[in-house]
């Protein structure tokens, strides 16, 4: 459980993915969870998820709906935001594996490889260490994930995969109060990942409160 005073509000981008589960665990967490399918409803926003789908549609449909650009200002000014799988896609400065022009919001310093574990291993599951993460490894669910193929000086690798033929692929980062993992927490319901999640949002929007940056 995430402490604090404040019930900070935390959007899922409902555009295509699996927003109930992310919307589930981040209420089980004590944000005011809230679909977000209009530019307007992130102005209220301490917090935003990229849940997991297709990023390739999600970037067509965040572009149609004009909610892209403001997604981009929004993040870029420091938003606190977390992506999982196709949300990880969303937050990647730079694509390889992608379609020619697919978009994304940015914000992480990170090049992401979509579909990186091939197709034989289309869905897997296994153990990860999550740095900072108290309570052992979660068991991460990976479908059609990504993976990071290379970090920026100022990201951090939170985790990693441990054996076989992925050993050591990044699969779990954070820059600032952006944070993004290959797999799929919200499916499992080991919630310490979203806690972790709202829990910087909480202090993102206390030190706003304070006048801090
Ligand atoms: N489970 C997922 O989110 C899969 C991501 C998907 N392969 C994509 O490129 O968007």
């Amino acid at each position: 459980m995430s402490t604090g005073p404040t019930r900070p509000v935390v959007g899922v981008l409902a555009l295509q993915g699996d927003v109930r589960e992310h919307l589930a665990v981040l209420h089980a967490e004590g944000a005011d969870a809230r679909p977000v399918r209009r530019p307007e409803e992130l102005a209220d926003l301490h917090g935003i998820v990229l849940p997991g789908g297709e990023s390739t549609t999600m970037a067509k449909l965040a572009a149609r709906w004009g909610l892209l650009q403001p997604l981009r200002d929004a993040v870029g000014a420091g938003l606190p935001a977390y992506g999982s799988c196709a949300g990880m896609i969303l937050l990647a400065d730079r694509l390889l594996d992608a379609p020619p022009g697919q978009e994304t919001v940015g914000g992480l310093d990170v090049t992401v490889r979509r579909n990186a574990f091939g197709r034989q291993v289309d869905s897997f599951e296994t153990r990860v260490e999550l740095d900072g993460l108290a309570g052992g490894p979660v068991h991460a669910v990976f479908i059609r994930a990504p993976w990071v193929e290379e970090a920026g000086p100022g990201v951090q690798v939170l985790g990693r995969v441990v054996g076989g033929p992925a050993d050591g692929r990044i699969v779990a980062v954070r820059q600032g109060d952006v944070v993004a993992t290959s797999f799929h927490p919200e499916l499992t319901g080991d919630r310490r990942v979203h806690a972790l999640f709202v829990d910087i949002v909480r202090r993102h929007l206390a030190d706003a409160e304070r006048g801090e940056p």
